[in-house]
């Protein structure tokens, strides 16, 4: 069955304790948090200190999504808050492998992200060692859904099931709503990433919209 992971970046900035548990409530099956630099995309969003706090708070694995420039520098501080997962963007670093090994002792799960330009083939090297894949279905700091990533999740599913790889999970980020989640599922996702579909007030709340996106299926 396919995951749901709300995107706490689409929350009410001053309310997030109550959004988490809203989330929690909609049995949610992760919480994803963007950690944004201003640098790697326009933004500026959750700092580390905000992330340790969302993990001492939650019930939920916490899916860390780092956008930004440098990864290295946030390293040892992640191992020490041990979010669930922590994924990092391939484009943001020069030193992808020194950044996945810097991740190990926590039990952190490890991820890399992919922007929907950068193709499949610079995961040639890494595969091996991630947990998860999460293809942008939109461009980082944006929510236009971008179809041709469809083809893309397509083709890293098939490239998942011909090296035998059955653990890593495939993450879809970006424009998620409840009228494409059904094709993203289709085309071979695990994970939804949402925050607008999630939390903008004309879904209902969290409890209702986490399910229309899991029934979409
Ligand atoms: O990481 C990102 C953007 O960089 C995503 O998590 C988006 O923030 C998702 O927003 P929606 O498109 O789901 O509203």
């Amino acid at each position: 069955m396919v995951m749901i992971a709300p995107a706490l970046l689409g929350a009410d900035p001053l309310a997030l304790a109550d959004a988490i548990a809203d989330v929690e409530r909609a049995e949610a099956d992760l919480l994803h948090v963007d950690v944004m630099d201003g640098h790697f995309v326009r933004d500026i969003n959750f700092g580390l200190r905000t992330v340790r706090a969302i993990r001492e708070r939650t019930t939920l694995p916490v899916d860390v999504h780092l956008q930004v420039q440098q990864p290295e520098r946030l390293l040892d501080e992640l191992v020490d808050i041990a979010p669930d997962t922590v994924s990092v963007h391939v484009e943001s670093t020069q030193h992808l492998s020194a950044v996945l090994r810097g991740l190990e002792g926590g039990g952190i799960r490890k991820g890399v992200v992919l922007n929907p330009a950068t193709p499949l083939g610079v995961l040639d090297e890494v595969l091996e060692q991630v947990d998860q894949v999460v293809l942008m279905t939109s461009n980082p700091g944006t929510s236009d859904f971008l179809p041709h990533v469809l083809d893309k999740i397509g083709r890293l599913r098939a490239l998942l099931v011909k090296r035998g790889i059955e653990h890593v999970r495939l993450v879809a980020d970006g424009g998620v709503t409840a009228e494409r989640a059904g094709r993203l599922v289709d085309a071979g996702a695990d994970v939804l990433v949402a925050a607008s579909a999630v939390f903008a007030p004309r879904h209902g709340g969290p409890p209702a919209a986490v399910g229309t996106l899991r029934a979409a299926r």
